[in-house]
């Protein structure tokens, strides 16, 4: 199986590698360096195209790649987009096809690009200024950092870490709207979230708070409900949360911790709306920033962004993991993900 990772590249990363992990032995097999780019820090994967998270000297965007190789995974630079201002932290394509979205978190920004009709990111369209701050020192006003399209098609909603709020946009003839925000728990910073499968409920992960917040979710509107920490009661250092990902089944949610480094386990009720913490695993390595679930559901891969090395779990049965031994070195890991 072939997969991606993206990375910084302050230190020694190069921007997007591509790995291959042999499914039969459990086991990364190679790692090599698919495009050098800076700051990768977020990628997109559709089709034969890879949107990428770029940062210029003094401009921000997008850079579109064509997976030029199935077999290897070798991309080919096709083009890029880039205008004044930050550069992103997360993107995705719309389902349509016709746009792609960012979120800067310096900033506070969501950025509406245009992607034309052989799937390359060629304009920036609008910036939808997200406004709040919040009570931590690291809330000194919006820091945007995630954004997904709504289950219904009908929206995008993005999620600020530095005003403790989900905002629901609508994008209207290439121009974004909002449509309704929700807050949460001062001071918890969400991150990243996920939907369940019947598309009326999400499970936002908070960075500040390093807890998952359930919410009802219907027309654009959210309801947060329950809390769940994603830490030992005991613990009481540092550490932030990151990602947030479903098992292809359904059956359970991981989030991971930067600080305590590890990935908590949730067991996810039938109605796909109520968790159960079953597991906390030490991930082995410092700073799990981002990590990802094979799609078959049977690995889970987690990348390191301060100690550079690509973990790899199994996942068992009953959705807890099992560290294997194979490990491979991939510097400053922000993003994982698979073709
Ligand atoms: O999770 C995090 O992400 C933000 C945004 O990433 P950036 O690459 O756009 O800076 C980062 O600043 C923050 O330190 C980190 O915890």
């Amino acid at each position: 199986m072939i997969g991606y990772i993206g990375t910084y590249t302050k230190e020694n990363g190069k921007g997007i590698y591509r790995y291959e992990l042999d499914t039969e032995k459990g086991e990364f097999k190679s790692v090599e360096t698919a495009a050098e780019t800076p700051n990768a820090t977020y990628l997109d994967i559709q089709n034969d195209r890879i949107y990428a998270i770029k940062k210029g000297k003094t401009k921000g965007g997008i850079a579109t790649y064509e997976i030029a190789d199935f077999e290897t995974g070798e991309l080919r630079f096709i083009d890029d987009c880039l205008e004044e201002g930050g550069s992103g932290c997360h993107l995705m394509l719309t389902s349509d096809q016709n746009y792609l979205v960012d979120t800067v978190y310096g900033s506070g920004e969501v950025r509406l690009y245009e992607v034309d009709d052989r799937g390359v990111v060629t304009d920036r369209l609008d910036v939808f200024q997200i406004e709040g701050d919040g009570p931590h020192e690291r809330q000194d006003g919006p820091h945007a950092h995630f954004v997904t399209e709504t289950p219904d098609r009908q929206y995008l909603t993005a999620v600020d870490l530095g005003a403790d709020k989900l905002v629901t946009l609508k994008i209207e003839e290439g121009r974004l709207e909002k449509v309704a925000e929700c807050k949460v728990a001062p001071g918890s910073g969400p991150r990243h979230l996920v939907f369940n499968e019947t598309g009326d409920f999400a499970f936002i992960f908070t960075e500040l708070s390093n807890e998952v917040i359930g919410a009802a979710y219907a027309d654009g509107v959210f309801t947060p409900e329950e809390v769940y920490s994603a830490l030992p009661e005991d613990f009481d250092d540092h550490s932030q949360g990151a990602a947030i990902r479903k098992h292809p089944n359904r059956k359970f949610l991981y989030v991971s911790n930067r600080g305590h480094n590890s990935i908590a386990v949730f067991k996810v009720d039938e109605e796909g709306k109520k968790l159960e913490r079953i597991q906390i695993e030490p991930t082995n390595g410092d700073w799990p920033r981002d990590f990802n679930i094979t799609p078959d559901g049977a690995y889970l891969i987690c990348a390191h962004e301060r100690s550079h090395n690509l973990v790899l779990f199994d996942i068992n049965e009953d959705g807890t993991l099992t560290r294997r031994e194979s490990e491979a070195e991939v510097p400053e890991g922000v993003f994982v993900g698979f073709l």
